[in-house]
């Protein structure tokens, strides 16, 4: 899947080549710098990305290619069949609209219930993701409910019609931090009880080797390297998941100071011609700026995309 921003008459390719699948009942962590595609490549999956850049490629859902399908078609897989939940909730609630009446809707639009039923399900919803009085709850707004309550009622908005994939942008960052584990614990013990197959969109790797299967790392647009979180995480062997691991401050012994990997990423309208961590790059040998490094397999299940990946040894970062 490729996804382009056009602005002011030039090109701003956001993803490049991003390929990657999900099962039911897995959970994949999408991590990398903020700009470097992870949000885009909801976006572009669920297909509102389509609607102010240009997505090519395939997006496939169940034997059907989502990324040439027609709105109205794909309008009823958005919310039945995938759901996504942002990192603000006021962003996908209506404040106008009293939380039960958003649960109702959801409802019938995608599914058959009757309106006794579809009552009962808002309800059984919001007591499902740990709202108290539920019942009373459904009269009120948007904004009587704090943060976190606010996240759940989104979860349970995203989660009512019982969709297969779950695509979860940073869910928890705004909230503080034991709210924030909560919410987690949530959606990952929802997604289990469902079957439900998640991308979770994360700045924190402590959070992806808690809750995540396999992790994509993105820079630049790109999928760099990925695989089992056990293996990405214990060993990298992309020269920028080795970086990213390195900022982790409890991967640093006490008292350093902490790190981060040094430069900038590169801007979309700028790119390297080669690969575009080079610049960046301990590990940059020639061929690096001449030529883009294909995501390559390297070992069952691991694929990444560098012409002198990190060895094992090299990459131990723990
Ligand atoms: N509508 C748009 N028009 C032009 N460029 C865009 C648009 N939306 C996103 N971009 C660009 O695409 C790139 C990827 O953005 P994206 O939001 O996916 O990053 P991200 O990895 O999710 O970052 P963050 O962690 O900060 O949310 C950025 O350079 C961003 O500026």
């Amino acid at each position: 899947m490729c996804t382009t921003f056009h602005r002011t008459g030039q090109a701003l390719p956001a993803l490049r080549d991003v390929s990657f699948s999900v099962s039911q009942g897995e959970v994949l962590g999408l991590v990398g710098e903020s700009g470097s595609g992870k949000s885009v490549t909801l976006r572009s999956i669920i297909g509102l990305a389509r609607r102010y850049g240009n997505v090519t490629g395939q997006v496939r859902w169940q034997g059907r290619d989502l990324v040439g399908m027609p709105d109205r078609a794909l309008r009823q897989i958005q919310g039945r069949e995938i759901a996504m939940i942002f990192q603000e909730p006021m962003t996908s609630l209506n404040p106008l609209l009293t939380v039960g009446l958003q649960l109702e809707e959801t409802l019938h639009a995608h599914t058959d219930l009757s309106k006794v039923a579809r009552r009962d399900r808002a309800i059984e919803m919001l007591n499902l993701v740990g709202i108290p009085s539920a019942k009373q709850r459904l009269k009120d707004y948007p904004h009587q409910f704090s943060g976190g309550m606010r996240q759940r009622v989104m979860i349970a908005i995203a989660l009512a019609a019982t969709p297969k994939l779950l695509l979860a942008d940073e869910p928890t960052t705004a909230l503080d931090v034991t709210i924030q584990a909560q919410i987690l614990d949530l959606i990952l013990q929802l997604a289990q009880d469902m079957d439900m197959g998640v991308v979770l969109v994360t700045h924190d790797l402590g959070v992806v080797a808690q809750t995540c299967d396999n992790v994509a790392v993105m820079y630049a647009g790109r999928i760099v390297e990925q695989g089992p979180v056990r293996g990405v995480l214990k060993h990298p062997r992309h020269p920028y998941t080795v970086g990213l691991m390195r900022s982790v401050p409890e991967n640093l012994p006490p008292r350093t100071s902490l790190y981060s990997v040094p430069g900038v990423p590169p801007s979309l309208d700028a790119l390297p011609r080669g690969c575009a961590f080079a610049p960046r790059c301990a590990a940059c040998v020639a061929s690096c700026e001449q030529d883009r490094p294909p995501l390559s397999l390297i070992t069952e299940g691991r694929q990444v995309a560098c012409f002198n990946p990190v060895t094992n040894e090299q990459g131990n970062a723990a």
